[in-house]
């Protein structure tokens, strides 16, 4: 199958320091790639690069193909095009990604009007049925309620129903379970496997989550400093890691699962 994504050499710089090297990998449609590694390795930055929203001052280099178009290449206008129809984001952060003044209903139907041709009625009613889908309605949130009026867990709900609204190809999620509960949590990758199931929609997902990473992931790309340690299949990675720093990832994850005392991971320099 022809991948959706190909990162080449994709390295991005801060004003100060390295903080990408040469990441390489692809992502199929229909395919769930979780990138793992320790707080400060680059995920986020990652995912914003993939995004064009990476801050100022920051340089991307290599190559991101996204349908065959580099999008390293595009002007703003062009990446506004794409944000929201081609790819759709979630967001450790939700309440920063939703407008306090706007209600819930109103933003999940800014998106629709933006990005399709629906008429006033089916927009109405394609913002019912994503509040429906995701849990919203059930749990007494309405299309009149405001970003504030929800809980943490909500909020992120609502940006999922925003993000799959248009059925993008890709779904970047950052950390986007974290303010869930288990069985909320469980709900929405429900969801997101359904449409990458009936949709094709891949996803690249970032997650401290290990438990979450092994039920839900194809592949898993293992991230340290900036670079890639290894990637390659979920079984493999989690059965037979073959490099060092994600073996100790993976035990300290499992040390704390265990809820026994945590040990620092080793200090690992990576070969350049
Ligand atoms: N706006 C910024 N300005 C300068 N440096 C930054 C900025 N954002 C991130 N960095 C640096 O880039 C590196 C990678 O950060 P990033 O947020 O991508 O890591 P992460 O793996 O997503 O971490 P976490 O799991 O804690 O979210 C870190 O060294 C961080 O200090």
């Amino acid at each position: 199958m022809n991948p959706l994504l190909q990162v080449r050499n994709l390295s991005v710089h801060s004003p100060l320091q390295p903080i990408l090297h040469a990441l390489s990998f692809t992502l199929e449609p229909g395919k769930i790639l979780a990138i793992i590694g320790e707080s400060g390795s680059g995920k986020s930055t990652l995912a914003l690069s993939l995004m064009g929203l990476l801050p100022s001052g920051f340089q991307p280099q290599g190559e991101v193909r996204l349908n065959d178009k580099n999008l390293l290449t595009l002007t703003e206008p062009q990446w506004c095009q794409i944000r929201g129809k081609t790819f759709g984001m979630v967001f450790q952060e939700p309440m920063s990604a939703l407008n306090p003044t706007r209600r819930i209903g109103a933003q999940i139907e800014d998106t629709l009007r933006l990005h399709t041709a629906l008429t006033r009625h089916e927009i109405r009613t394609q913002t019912h049925t994503l509040m429906e889908q995701v849990g919203l309605l059930q749990s007494g949130v309405s299309e009149h309620s405001y970003p504030h009026q929800l809980s943490g867990g909500q909020r992120q709900r609502a940006l999922l129903a925003m993000a799959l609204a248009c059925r993008p190809d890709l779904l970047i999620a950052d950390e986007f379970t974290t303010a869930l509960d288990a069985r909320t949590r469980a709900d929405v990758m429900a969801l997101v496997h359904q449409h990458t199931a009936m949709h094709r929609m891949a996803v690249l997902m970032i997650s401290h989550d290990l438990g979450l990473v092994r039920h839900h992931a194809d592949n898993v790309l293992v991230l340290k400093d900036g670079i890639c340690v290894e990637q390659g299949p979920t079984a493999s990675i989690f059965d037979a890691p073959a490099h060092p720093y994600t073996q100790a990832l993976l035990a300290m994850s499992l040390h704390s699962a265990a809820h026994t005392p945590l040990t620092r991971l080793p200090v690992y320099t990576v070969p350049a």
